[in-house]
Formats: structure tokens, sequence, C-alpha cells
């Protein structure tokens, strides 16, 4: 997240990390949100069939052993990424996978499942999001330790699609940001969290791209996965697994 600000500790307490296994240890490639005491949903594009995943649940600080982090194993056919997402065209939307927890999360303090939308359900211009993540804190920079947040006001199809970023947005993807904020490397498959009528917050995006000129270029805003559009995808897949 490039401008954010370290979150409250376990303010987000759907967020994930996603990491994957590397001359036997593992590194933070995306974030996630739990949808589920055993499913994750993150990326299409985090995942890839050949690596070894683990999911970390109830981190706040990389560098600190908390208590709180619940460290899951993921088997390689618990990964479920959407039919239609193709690697070579991000543009084409459908950059949503769901990943199924070899154990149950244990829910409490610091480990939430998150509210999702309701199909169809579309952002009005300006809504102000957060995105959290503990992507890339500026265009190849570090990690940081401590998760970040930054507010993201959503940039609707109609301005995102004409103005900013043509043809490459589709009505399958949220925009939000544009300005000095602005999700990064890293930050991939985390969510977009949106305030919802009733005081609660609903993840209304998984992190897909920013532009390739740089993380927050101006009027480049963050492009998300729209979470409503893939409802159905969503409940069919955890129902029949
Ligand atoms: C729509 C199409 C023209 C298009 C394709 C790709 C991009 N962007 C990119 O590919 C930039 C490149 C980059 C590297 C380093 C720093 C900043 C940006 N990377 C990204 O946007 C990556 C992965 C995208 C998936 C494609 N394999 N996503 C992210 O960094 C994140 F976190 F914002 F989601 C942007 C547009």
């Amino acid at each position: 997240v490039v401008n954010g600000e370290d979150a409250v500790p376990y303010s987000w307490p759907w967020q994930v990390s996603l990491q994957y296994e590397s001359n036997g240890a593992f590194y933070h490639t995306c974030g996630g949100t739990l949808i589920a005491e055993d499913w994750v949903m993150t990326a299409g594009h985090c995942i890839s069939s050949s690596r070894t995943y683990r999911v970390v649940l109830g981190e706040y600080d990389r560098s600190v052993e908390e208590g709180s982090e619940q460290v899951i194993p993921i088997n390689s056919d618990d990964l479920f990424v959407h039919p239609k997402w193709n690697s070579n065209c991000v543009s084409c939307g459908n950059d949503i996978a769901l990943i199924k927890l070899s154990q149950s999360a244990q829910l409490g303090d610091a480990i939430q499942v998150a509210y999702l939308p309701a199909a169809g359900d579309i952002l009005p211009n300006k809504e102000p999001c957060y995105i959290t993540g503990s992507g890339r804190l500026y265009t190849n920079g570090p990690l940081p330790n401590k998760l970040q947040q930054a507010l993201l006001p959503v940039v609707d199809y109609a301005h995102c699609s004409s103005q900013w970023w043509g043809s490459s947005v589709k009505e399958t993807m949220v925009c939000a940001g544009g300005d000095i904020h602005s999700g990064c490397n890293g930050d991939s498959g985390g969510p977009l969290n949106c305030p919802a009528t009733d005081g609660t917050w609903e993840v209304h995006g998984v992190t897909s791209f920013v532009s390739s000129l740089g993380c927050n270029t101006l009027k480049k805003p963050t492009v998300f996965t729209r979470v409503s559009a893939f409802i159905d995808w969503i409940e069919e897949t955890i129902a029949s697994h």
C-alpha cells in the first residue's frame, strides 16, 4: 500500500497473508480474505499450481510473534482459480481464486470472517473504501512489517472506463483511488473494505492490478475484482467442496 498508514492491530480480522514455500522458507506473496472458517478468497494471479502455499491469519506485525497468528497449510488440490481467469490477460478480469484451508481457522478477536456484498451490488462513485495489505510501500519498495491501510474512494465504472483506464477495465471490476494512495505488489488478492449501511464492513474487491508505470500512478486507480459479480461462483465452489 502506497502512502498508507499502520492499521489498528487486528482491526481487519479477515485479512490473511498468502505465503509460498521456497528452499524451506515461506514468503508473503499476496493478501487474501477469510470468507468462511475454512475458505480464503484471493486473486487468480496469486496462484501458480507448481507452488506450495500456506495461509497466515491473525497477523499484524510480520516481525513479531504476537501469539494471535494461525498458520494453516494448503493442499495443492484445494486451490480453485476461476475457470475464466487468463494469466495472459489481467484486463479480461476474473482475477479471483478460492483456497480451502486444510483445517478451520479458530475465530476470535484477531480472526473473523468477512461479510461479502449481495450479488450485483454496485458501489457509488466516491464511496470511502479502505485497501489493506502488506504489499510494497512504494513502487519497487520494501514490504512493511505492520499491516497497512489507505482510504481509497471508489471511481465508478463510468469514470474509470472513460477517462482513466479505458477499455482495460471491465464491469466485473471496481476501481478505487487514482491519487497518491494505491495498492502495490504484494497487496494482490487482498480486500477492498467498504462501509456497509449497518456500520460493518463488506469486502467488495480483490486487489488485482495497478499501472505498470508504477503503483500510485495518478489517474490510474487501483483495480479490483468486483466480488459482487462472483457471488454465485463463490457459493457454488464452497457448496461443492
Ligand atoms: C490491463 C493491462 C494493460 C495491464 C496489465 C498489467 C498491469 N500491471 C502490472 O502488471 C503491474 C506491473 C507492476 C510491477 C511493479 C510495480 C507496479 C506495477 N503488476 C500488477 O499490477 C500486479 C500483478 C498483475 C497481474 C498481471 N500478471 N498487481 C499488483 O501489483 C497489485 F497488488 F496491485 F494487485 C497493468 C495493466
